[in-house]
């Protein structure tokens, strides 16, 4: 076949170098962006394989998110502008690990078995993060298309979140909107106006926000949104690239796992800010107090503060419509009991993975999830739609119902419901504070964080630690849950778990207890218990100062 010719090439020019072997991990490949010019190529061709199989525009986004700045990766966007279907990760790792002499027949493999029309026309959308390496890797992806015969499109710099609500545009035919990255921004800024205009007494002051952009793509799409606002947001953009390193000492991951605010911003006590991550597709909130006291308003706490909301505007409204929250075993515990005892909604536990999260937020009329670091959105069922559409349309409804359907509307609208998306929360959660007049003070108080801890142990091969019960649970090496289960009973409100990470080479240990003494020394001799069970690498933990 005359492609096979053409893909034989090309990758010649993109080869691997041998004996690699890369997993498709939690969100894609990602590792030192050296070792990553092949992968694209061939994510390429699988982007362009998996748009001839579906009939519909496919995204590969350049970014290795919240890593370090030498760092790269690939994450594959499906035709709703959600992460790949989980049955063609394999085929992705296929691919990727293919001997260079052995590639042609890797790829005639994925098109004989899910009998691909070669003949198909294939759509491909590329973007890239602000990496010193993503221009030359997304060329690599662009030659990767070209090899099979597909277009692509290349958008450029843009958030992760920015490229799937492209595809999901492309692929519904403008229904939700246009396909270009003004019309995100107009779409999103219209949707936040709306919801803010009865608020407009609101003062500059509490307009303000201090936003960290982790020194990446996110600060640069703040600013080129910010005239979208009307002066709605006061925006202080912190960490905006100009000097600064990516992710280094800043940003979502930085904030959430240090329990700190990032490095070099000045913040007034009480003044409300938020972090992003390196692809923006995470957000954090923050304070200090008058004490000099950090206060982090996670993703939990984010999940709290909407379907609060949403429940809210669905009583009013007088909609009949079911509600969940969708959290991972990393979810707060005090956020969990604050939801189901107090706020009374369904909440859902999934494996770690925005994927999981996804598809479990799906089965409800409106599914809110999001991972404790930040990584969240809201999903609308089509029903839940068209009953909050007629509401708001219908002539006999009473002021009430008629101004609550009103904001759900524009709450669906300001809301990027293909992936969790930093810009997006943020106009979101800004609207929720501006429509309740609340403080973030306020927002914070909802319910108390159990102290927590989170580490990370070296291991030779963190394989051998197998997970069940959404990843709650150790099944094996043999021993390890009896252990952790022993070091927790020795602690009040305590809890406690280990799981292999899906993008670190490391396995993460997760503490909470009622003091942050108590959570550091059982996060300290869990990750003991892990080291000494797990096979683990180099010096053994040392217990936290
Ligand atoms: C504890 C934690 O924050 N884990 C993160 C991290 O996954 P790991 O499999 O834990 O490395 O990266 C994922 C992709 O960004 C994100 O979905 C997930 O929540
Ligand atoms: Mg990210």
């Amino acid at each position: 076949m005359a492609e096979f010719q053409e893909v034989l090439k090309q990758s010649a020019l993109h080869p691997k170098p041998a004996g690699l072997c890369l997993q498709y991990g939690t969100a894609g490949f990602r590792t030192n962006a050296k070792q990553l010019d092949h992968i694209m190529f061939r994510m390429g061709m699988l982007a362009t394989l998996r748009s001839k199989k579906t009939q519909a525009t496919i995204g590969v986004m350049v970014t290795a998110s919240h890593n370090p700045e030498e760092d790269n990766g690939v994450k594959l966007v499906d035709p709703m502008g959600e992460m790949l279907t989980p049955a063609w990760e394999d085929y992705a790792t296929q691919l990727a690990n293919a001997e260079q002499d052995d590639l042609a027949r890797a790829v005639k493999e994925v098109i004989q078995k899910e009998a691909i029309d070669m003949s198909r026309e294939a759509n491909v959308f590329v973007g890239k993060d602000t990496r010193s390496s993503s221009p030359a890797l997304s060329q690599a992806v662009i030659d990767g298309v070209s090899a099979l015969g597909g277009h692509s499109k290349d958008y450029g710099l843009v958030t992760t979140p920015q490229l799937h609500y492209m595809v999901w545009c492309q692929n519904t035919k403008g229904k939700y909107g246009e396909a270009t990255v003004e019309g995100y921004y107009r779409k999103h800024c219209q949707a936040y106006v709306q919801l803010t205009k009865n608020a407009s007494n609101r003062t500059d002051d509490q307009k303000h926000l201090c936003v960290d952009g982790a020194n990446g793509i996110g600060a640069l799409k703040v600013r080129e949104m910010e005239h979208h606002l009307q002066k709605g947001l006061q925006i202080s953009l912190f960490n905006d690239g100009s000097k600064g390193k990516l992710n280094h000492q800043c940003g979502a991951d930085f904030v959430k796992v240090q329990q700190k605010p990032p490095a070099d911003i000045e913040i007034n006590p009480g003044e409300r800010c938020c972090s992003f991550d390196g692809d923006a597709d995470r957000i954090v909130y923050y304070y200090t107090d008058s004490d000099g006291r950090f206060h982090l308003l996670d993703g939990d706490k984010i999940a709290t503060l909407i379907s609060t909301f949403l429940k809210e505007l669905l009583t009013q409204a007088g909609l009949d419509l079911n509600i969940a929250v969708v959290q991972t075993a990393y979810a707060n515990g005090s956020s969990t009991l604050y939801l189901e005892n107090t706020m009374k909604v369904i909440v859902k536990c999934t494996k770690t993975g925005v994927k999981h999260l996804h598809h479990e937020a799906q089965k409800f009329d409106i599914g809110v999830y999001f991972e404790a670091n930040g990584h969240g959105t809201v999903l609308f069922s089509q029903a839940a739609v068209e009953k909050i559409q007629q509401l708001a349309e219908d002539a006999n409804s009473d002021d009430t119902k008629k101004r609550a359907a009103l904001l759900l509307q524009s709450t669906v609208n300001v809301i990027n419901q293909t992936v969790g998306d930093a810009i997006s929360d943020m106009l979101l959660i800004e609207a929720i504070l501006a429509v309740r007049g609340m403080t973030v003070q306020q927002w914070d108080a909802m319910y108390t964080d159990l102290p927590n801890r989170q580490l990370k142990v070296k291991v030779s091969d963190r394989r051998v630690i197998d997970t069940t019960d959404a990843e709650r649970r150790a099944v094996s090496p043999a021993g390890l849950q009896d252990a952790i289960d022993s070091l927790v009973k020795k602690y009040r409100q305590a809890r406690s778990f280990v799981r292999p990470s899906g993008t670190e080479d490391v396995v993460r240990v997760y503490a909470e207890a009622e003091t942050q003494e108590s959570a550091d020394a059982l996060a300290h001799e869990v990750s003991l218990a892990v080291y000494r069970l797990a096979g683990g690498v180099g010096d053994e933990p040392k217990p936290l100062q």
